[in-house]
């Protein structure tokens, strides 16, 4: 069998460790997602999801326990070469799209993948058939401020896929949309998802959207188990 795309093992987190206000979120979290496998993470909140995404995602470290993205072990690793994982095997999307607002959406779409030297040529190229995929085209010219919620959002997958990640996190991707609009670009991103075969931890509240995911896990007292 192939190694998974991610695998937590024994993950503690604790901030401010040692002082009166420690807060310790993680205790101990396994998680193994197999390849081309959409898991969703359903969480109150302050249960520590942004805190298990930010792990699994490579910008924060663990206390304790191991990081495996792609078979690649990320402990001991330099801050490099995390970075350098990050960039090229995991994309993320938010809650609010985080898109940069002077440029356009074919061109939040390229720019991760000119941080990623690819040519100018090929990035535009990967970037419209990305925007094309996801129906909005003929958006592609318009700055954010000039899309609609959901077509920012939608915006906001394709530069999540832009470098052809392995793995997607996503802290509820559709959470700031109505239920409607919020259920088609959903739609949308679970398209492109199965389409490429890729890797998804996708946290939400919305019980109808993790019930369309392969499994669903909850998150409670700092460890996960099945919903
Ligand atoms: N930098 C920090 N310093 C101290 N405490 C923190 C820090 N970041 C998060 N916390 C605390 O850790 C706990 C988990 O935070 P986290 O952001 O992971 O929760 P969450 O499940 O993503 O919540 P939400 O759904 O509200 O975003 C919370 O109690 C939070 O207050």
């Amino acid at each position: 069998m192939s190694d998974p795309v991610l695998r937590l093992a024994g993950i503690e987190k604790a901030y401010n460790p040692g002082k009166p206000n420690e807060v310790h979120v993680l205790r101990g979290v396994d998680l193994t997602v197999a390849r081309g496998e959409v898991v969703a993470l359903v969480a109150p909140s302050g249960a520590g999801k942004s805190t298990l995404l930010h792990i699994a995602g490579l910008l924060d470290a663990p206390d304790k326990g191991s990081v495996e993205i792609g078979g690649e072990a990320m402990q001991g690793r330099s801050d490099r070469r995390r970075t350098a994982t990050r960039r090229s095997k995991v994309g993320f999307v938010y809650q609010f799209h985080h898109l940069l607002p002077e440029f356009s959406a074919l061109e939040n779409v390229m720019l991760p993948q000119l941080a990623n030297g690819i040519s100018r040529r090929a990035a535009k190229t990967r970037a419209q058939e990305l925007l094309t995929s996801v129906g909005i085209a003929e958006r592609a010219d318009h700055r954010p401020a000039a899309l609609s919620g959901g077509e920012q959002q939608r915006v906001a997958f394709c530069r999540a896929m832009a470098n052809a990640p392995r793995l997607l996190l996503a802290d509820e991707p559709t959470g700031n949309l109505d239920p409607k609009t919020s259920d088609r670009v959903f739609d949308a991103l679970m398209a492109l998802v199965r389409e490429t075969g890729l890797s998804a931890l996708i946290a939400t509240h919305n019980l109808e959207l993790a019930a369309r995911m392969d499994r669903q896990l909850k998150m409670d007292q700092g460890q996960l188990s099945e919903l």
